[in-house]
């Protein structure tokens, strides 16, 4: 380690005085403005992982769903998932060591970790369409230059793609090409084939709005359309030609506001989806004949995938074993219908894909969704190595399942959740099965729902339990939420700090929206009285509606 170089680089490279950044959910997240030294950091310490874990590791400059002016970086570990925890912590210690301490610090975690300072370290770099993305990204390179380390470039990706990217590396290619056009080789060559398994099913040519958040969904779907363009024809919707990023359009935005983005003209019963800012996650939604508008988030996107992968197990007749896993804010219909309808074992993680991802890695077949839509399937090798055995054996009903099921897995992304992999899985199975978009909403009824922020001065105060569905502290605060819940029917309510924003969520469902409004308002008065709420008192949700439409 050139300790003389790193300090002499690094103060190109100054930290501004003062600031604390934290590794939250999805990696360091704030204003672009404060955040290059935080990339120098992060290039430093992806050289650090690479050379510890002898492999590849990715870095994002992404800030996914916020808006335009933010940015944010996450480090990729070798298998295409999140970053470890305990590097997490590393990551936070370095991001906010002051100049001086910086060698150190580097030190510390070097023989923490039992770094092999010998060996070499290879980084892969990906960024989305932000304006301040591009030099940021300079600056992790900067990072990754000074401590020695090798890297590759690959510019705008999406979140996902980086991911697969790191994956194919670590894998001797086996996993694919870990090229752009190995991706969209990989992913369409799969749709292809399985939508020409399609028999006829009334929609005889399908097609597909889709809402790219003016983001790089919008850039990587346009190359990608014609490699796939024979089973389906998407057309583009805010694709950055015009609108801001995320600004009244994208998943987060019509999840969190259950309405269409702008800049899309939907007629009644047309299939639309909408991709965020980094594509990593999708939702889908349609208006009916009435003008209603439906929403069909990750839950309904998880019941989907997992009732046709059970479905195929059953025509296979393997037994292999399949879980869905989702979190505390999946709608308790969703949760109902698998268990109880499907006869599918549900498990509920921590928020986060980190933890969603690894609690599917237990099962044979492991579908994760976190309810705004971002999510995959995990197959494990014992699977695709029977189901690679089955395609070939099998009598001719069986073959054809198996068949199925091989090109469903070389369709998801299992190194994280894709937008548009999740599309073409969907696609492929509202093909196969035949099914409308109504016929798929159909499926089960959400209970009707509200999230709500509460401002509060320290939101450490609130810690949790069982997956983050209860409060531990600040005493008596569950006890007020349990006696709020009781007022109301088929009620649950749960509140957590969220590791994106500096807010308190608050979360609740219940027979009718009215019901649900009231509980959401009643238990964010709570969090703010009992957990130092600051600024305005929480409004009734009414109020807080009229006040987003004017
Ligand atoms: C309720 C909710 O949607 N929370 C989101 C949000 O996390 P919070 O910790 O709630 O801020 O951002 C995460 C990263 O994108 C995502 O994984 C998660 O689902
Ligand atoms: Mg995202």
């Amino acid at each position: 380690m050139d300790l003389g170089a790193i300090t002499k680089y690094s103060a190109l490279h100054a930290k501004p005085n003062g600031l604390i950044l934290q590794y939250g959910t999805a990696g360091f997240r704030t204003k672009a403005e404060h955040l290059d030294h935080v990339m120098f950091r992060m290039g430093l310490l992806a050289v650090l992982r690479s050379k510890q874990t002898k492999s590849t590791i990715g870095v994002m400059v992404t800030a996914s769903h916020n808006p335009e002016e933010d940015n944010g970086v996450k480090l990729v570990d070798p298998l295409g998932e999140m970053l470890a925890p305990s590097w997490e912590e590393h990551a936070t210690c370095l991001a906010n060591a002051e100049e001086q301490d910086m060698q150190r610090v580097l030190i510390d975690i070097s023989e923490k970790e039992a770094v092999n300072l010998q060996q070499d370290a290879f980084v892969v770099i990906g960024r989305d369409t932000r304006p301040s993305s591009e030099k940021l990204s300079q600056s992790v390179i900067d990072g990754v230059t000074v401590l020695g380390g090798q890297f590759h470039d690959y510019g705008l990706l999406t979140t996902p793609q980086l991911h697969y990217m790191v994956y194919c590396r670590n894998t001797g290619g086996r996993y694919g090409k870990a090229t752009i056009e190995g991706y969209y080789q990989k992913l369409s060559k799969a749709f292809v084939e399985l939508t020409k398994q399609a028999s006829c099913s009334g929609d005889e040519y399908r097609s597909l709005k889709v809402d790219c958040a003016n983001g790089i969904g919008a850039l990587k779907l346009r190359e990608m359309e014609h490699y796939f363009s024979q089973g389906l024809s998407v057309q583009l919707f805010n694709d950055g030609s015009k609108g801001k990023l995320n600004h009244l359009c994208g998943a987060d935005f019509v999840k969190s506001h259950q309405k269409p983005p702008q800049g899309m003209e939907i007629k009644s019963n047309e299939r639309c989806c909408s991709f965020d800012g980094d594509a990593d996650r999708i939702v889908y939604y349609y208006h009916d004949a009435d003008g209603h508008f439906h929403l069909i988030d990750g839950d309904k996107i998880a019941t989907l995938i997992s009732s046709f992968l059970k479905e195929l197990l059953v025509e296979i007749g393997e037994s292999l074993n399949i879980g869905v896993v989702q979190t505390a804010y999946a709608n308790g219909s969703s949760t109902r219908y698998l268990e109880e309808v499907m006869k599918v074992p549900v498990y509920c993680t921590k928020t986060g894909v980190k933890h969603l991802h690894h609690k599917a890695q237990e099962f044979d077949i492991g579908v994760y969704f976190e309810a705004n839509g971002h999510g995959t399937a995990l197959f494990s090798t014992a699977v695709e190595m029977k189901i690679k055995q089955s395609a070939e054996q099998l009598e001719d009903k069986k073959r054809k399942a198996a068949k199925m099921l091989e090109n469903i897995i070389d369709l998801f992304n299992q190194a994280a959740g894709d937008a548009i992999s999740d599309m073409l899985v969907i696609e492929a199975i509202l093909a196969l099965k035949g099914l409308t978009v109504q016929q798929w909403d159909a499926l089960y009824t959400d209970l009707p729902n509200r999230q709500l922020k509460v401002q509060v001065a320290d939101r450490r105060v609130i810690s949790t339990t069982d997956a983050e569905r209860q409060a531990v502290t600040p005493p008596g605060l569950q006890e007020a939420i349990n006696d709020l819940v009781k007022k109301y029917k088929l009620s649950r309510a749960f509140v957590r700090p969220s590791g994106t924003e500096d807010v308190v969520r608050v979360y609740a469902e219940a027979d009718s929206q009215e019901s649900a409004d009231h509980l959401a308002h009643e238990v964010s008065l709570a969090v703010f009285q009992l957990a130092g709420g600051i600024g305005e008192r929480p409004q009734p949700v009414t109020n807080i509606l009229t006040k987003r439409i004017n």
